[in-house]
């Protein structure tokens, strides 16, 4: 039997008085695509700003292959509903920084790992662009070609298609389901309920910084779900309801 490749062990993050994560657990064996879903404000981009080192955490670990996880040692990349893609750079430049940066590869050898992480998104021949003559789909493939290229074992994605609209954000899931195909392990936030059933190996609810229910989105989506996870989905299909009759 493998070993998990992500452990999360008793993480908690405190803001004063507010606690945001209350003692998560939660294993991910390599190769699985882990949804995150819950109410607004349940800590979903906490847990993944914790387990990227982006947030400081008050208590437990975080561990990449056994190891726990240090700020800058690149186990785990994390994608974001903004691109943060620098305009007077073109998509090659905005990939190829970090690398040269802060792995201190050669210019030529980054440029190439570059154009390697784009085609990985269907880019490979918009290198030479800048972010303003790329659609926004386009902008968050670069950003996840950004994030490829510095090969973390795990990628996080927090709601990768809010910024965008609607028509395009199937690109972007289309990449993220290939990528999840190859194999990458990952952690999605999305409230694309429909693209979260289809791409996870589980889903885990959080409610309140508490994981609620952690199961295969057959038993999560169907008449295994937790009392608190179906009456969420319920306000989905009342928000379809509601689009349809009015
Ligand atoms: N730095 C902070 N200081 C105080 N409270 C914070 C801080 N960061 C987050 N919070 C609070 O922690 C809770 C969880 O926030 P978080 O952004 O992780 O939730 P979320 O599930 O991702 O929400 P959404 O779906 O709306 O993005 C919220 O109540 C939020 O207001």
């Amino acid at each position: 039997m493998s070993a998990p490749i992500l452990s999360v062990r008793a993480l908690e993050r405190r803001v004063g008085d507010v606690e945001i994560l209350r003692r998560i657990d939660l294993d991910v064996m390599p190769g699985e695509a882990i949804g995150v879903i819950g109410p607004s404000g349940s800590g979903k981009s906490s847990l993944l700003r914790c387990i990227a080192g982006l947030d400081e955490v008050s208590g437990g670990a975080v561990m990449v292959e056994g190891r726990q996880t240090r700020p800058g040692d690149g186990a785990v990349g994390m994608v974001f509903q903004q691109f943060n893609l620098w305009p007077h750079l073109t998509a090659r430049e905005n990939v190829a920084l970090a690398l040269k940066l802060v792995r201190r590869m050669p210019a030529a050898d980054a440029a190439a790992k570059a154009d390697a992480a784009l085609a990985r998104v269907g880019l490979g021949a918009l290198g030479g662009r800048k972010p303003a003559a790329l659609s926004g789909g386009q902008q968050q493939r670069v950003a996840i070609a950004r994030t490829l290229a510095m090969e973390p074992r795990v990628l996080l994605f927090d709601e990768p298609t809010a910024a965008l609209d609607p028509e395009l954000t199937t690109e972007v899931l289309d990449v993220i389901r290939d990528l999840a195909a190859a194999g990458t392990t990952m952690l999605v936030v999305s409230h694309e309920m429909g693209f979260i059933a289809r791409l996870s190996t589980r889903v885990v609810f959080l409610d309140h910084g508490v994981v609620v229910q952690a199961a295969p989105p057959a038993a999560l989506f169907g008449a295994q779900a937790e009392p608190r996870v179906r009456s969420f989905l319920q306000t989905y299909l009342d928000r379809v309801a509601w689009a349809r009759d009015a």
